[in-house]
C-alpha cells in the first residue's frame, strides 16, 4: 500500500504546548485505522525529515541539506519500506530524492518543521536543523508528533555536543566543554537541547527514543560550497583553485563516508538502545592531512592557501565508537582515501556537468 493513501492533516494547528495533553478524538479513525492496520502489517512506514532552515544570518554551521537524508531514504526504499520526507527546501535540493518520484512508496511533504504537523507514522528521522533558534521548535513539534502517534523517535545529534573537547577520543559519557554564547553556540546548544528535551519526552511521556551523535560525514550529494571543509576543499581542488587552510591546519577531524552513516542510524532506529551513539569514523587527520588526502586523490599540485581561523573552533575530534560496536554491532566500512574518489566524481559532475564520471549515486559496497 502507498503512503499516498495515508492521511495528511499538516494544517491542524497542534500547539507546542497541548504536547502532553491526551490524544483528542479522531473523527476519522474509523477510515484511517484500517489503513493504519494495513499499513502497520506490512511494513512500517517513516518519516523522514529533512533539514529544515538554513537563514541568512546563520548560515555558519548547516546541517547536511538533503544530504545524509537523501541517502537513508534510498535505503529505506530499496528494503521496501514507505517513506515519507518532509523538507522546507531552503537548503536541501529536491534533486536528491527525484529519482524516487512515481515510486508509491514514496511522498514529498513541502513543509517547515518549526511548523507542527501531523502524520500517522511509526518512526520518525528527525534530521532537520538549521543553525537558527528555530531548530529547537522544530525538535519538539517533532517529539509532539511522535508522542501522539506513538512513533520511535531518531534524534541526530552532532559531535559539536562536545564543542571543544577535553577528553579525547570522546565517549558518549563526556559532557562537553561548549561555549553558551559564542558564534558556534545556536548550533552546539541547539542540538545539546534537542537531546534534553528527546530524553525528556522519553522519561516524562513514555516516547520511544533513539540518539545519534554524528561526527563529520562526507559523500555524494553534499552541499557544493557549504563551508565545510570536505566539500571546500574537493570543490577548490576540482577548479584549480587553492585549498583553504584555516588556523595553522593542525586541528583534527575523523571523517565518515555516508553510506556507514546510513547503516548506523538504521540499526540504531531498529536496535533496543536509546543511547546516545557516538557514530563516526575513528580514523583521525588534522586538515593539512585531508588537504594531502585530496590532493593524492584529484590534483597533486593543488596549492594550499592559510586563511585566519573561526572563532571557537574545536582542537580535536574522534569518536570512541565503543558503545556502538558493541551494542549496534556497528563500525565503519569507508576509509576516506576509499569514500573521497566516489565524492569526487558526483562533485565533478555537478561542478562540471561530466556524465562520464558515473551517476550522482554513488556508494560505496559496504
Ligand atoms: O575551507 C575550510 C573549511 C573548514 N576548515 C577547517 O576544517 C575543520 C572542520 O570544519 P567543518 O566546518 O567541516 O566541520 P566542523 O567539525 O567544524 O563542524 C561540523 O561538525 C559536526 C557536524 O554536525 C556539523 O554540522 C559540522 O559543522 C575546522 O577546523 C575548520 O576550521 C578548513 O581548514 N578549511
Amino acid at each position: 500500500m502507498g503512503s499516498s493513501e495515508l492521511i495528511f492533516r499538516g494544517h491542524e494547528t497542534q500547539p507546542v504546548s497541548d504536547s502532553y495533553s491526551p490524544k483528542p478524538d479522531k473523527p476519522w479513525a474509523s477510515v484511517t485505522r484500517p489503513i493504519r492496520y494495513m499499513l502497520r502489517e506490512q511494513r512500517l512506514l517513516f518519516v523522514f525529515l529533512g533539514i529544515a532552515i538554513a537563514t541568512l544570518i546563520f548560515t555558519l554551521f548547516p546541517a547536511s541539506p538533503g544530504f545524509v537524508g537523501s541517502h537513508l531514504v534510498d535505503r529505506l526504499i530499496a528494503r521496501g519500506d514507505s517513506v515519507m520526507v518532509v523538507d522546507n527546501f531552503f537548503t536541501g535540493r529536491k534533486e536528491n530524492v527525484m529519482h524516487h518520484f512515481g515510486n508509491p512508496n514514496f511522498e514529498l511533504i513541502r513543509h517547515d518543521v518549526v511548523e507542527p504537523l501531523l502524520l500517522e507514522v511509526d518512526q520518525i528521522y528527525h534530521l532537520a536543523c538549521p543553525a537558527s533558534p528555530t531548530n529547537v521548535v522544530g525538535t519538539l513539534n517533532m517529539l509532539g508528533l511522535a508522542k501522539r502517534v506513538g512513533a520511535r523517535f531518531l534524534l541526530t545529534s552532532t559531535s559539536e555536543v562536545y564543542g571543544d573537547p577535553l577528553q579525547h577520543p570522546q565517549k558518549e559519557t563526556y559532557w562537553g566543554n561548549v561555549n553558551p554564547i559564542g558564534v558556534r553556540s545556536c548550533y552546539d546548544e541547539g542540538k545539546r537541547t534537542a537531546e534534553t528535551l528527546t530524553m525528556d519526552y522519553h522519561r516524562g511521556a513514555g516516547v520511544e527514543v533513539r540518539i545519534a551523535r554524528i561526527f563529520n560525514t562526507y559523500g555524494p550529494r553534499m552541499c557544493i560550497d557549504d563551508g565545510r571543509v570536505v566539500s571546500n576543499f574537493v570543490a577548490q581542488a576540482l577548479r584549480k583553485e587553492p585549498l583553504t587552510v584555516y588556523g595553522d591546519g593542525k586541528q583534527t577531524r575523523s571523517f565518515q563516508y555516508v553510506s556507514d552513516l546510513v547503516e548506523g542510524l538504521m540499526r540504531l532506529m531498529e536496535g533496543e538502545h536509546v543511547g546516545p551513539f557516538n557514530l563516526g569514523n575513528p580514523g583521525e587527520f588534522t586538515m593539512l592531512e585531508l588537504a594531502e588526502v585530496v590532493q593524492e586523490t584529484i590534483d597533486p599540485n593543488a596549492k594550499i592557501e592559510f586563511r585566519p581561523n573561526t572563532e571557537d573552533d574545536p582542537h580535536k575530534r574522534k569518536p570512541d565508537i565503543s558503545r556502538a560496536k558493541e551494542l549496534l554491532g556497528w563500525e565503519p566500512k569507508v576509509s576516506l582515501r576509499k569514500g573521497l574518489p566516489l565524492m569526487v566524481s558526483d562533485f565533478r559532475q555537478r561542478i562540471f556537468g561530466d556524465h562520464k564520471e558515473g551517476s550522482s549515486n554513488n556508494e560505496a559496497s559496504s
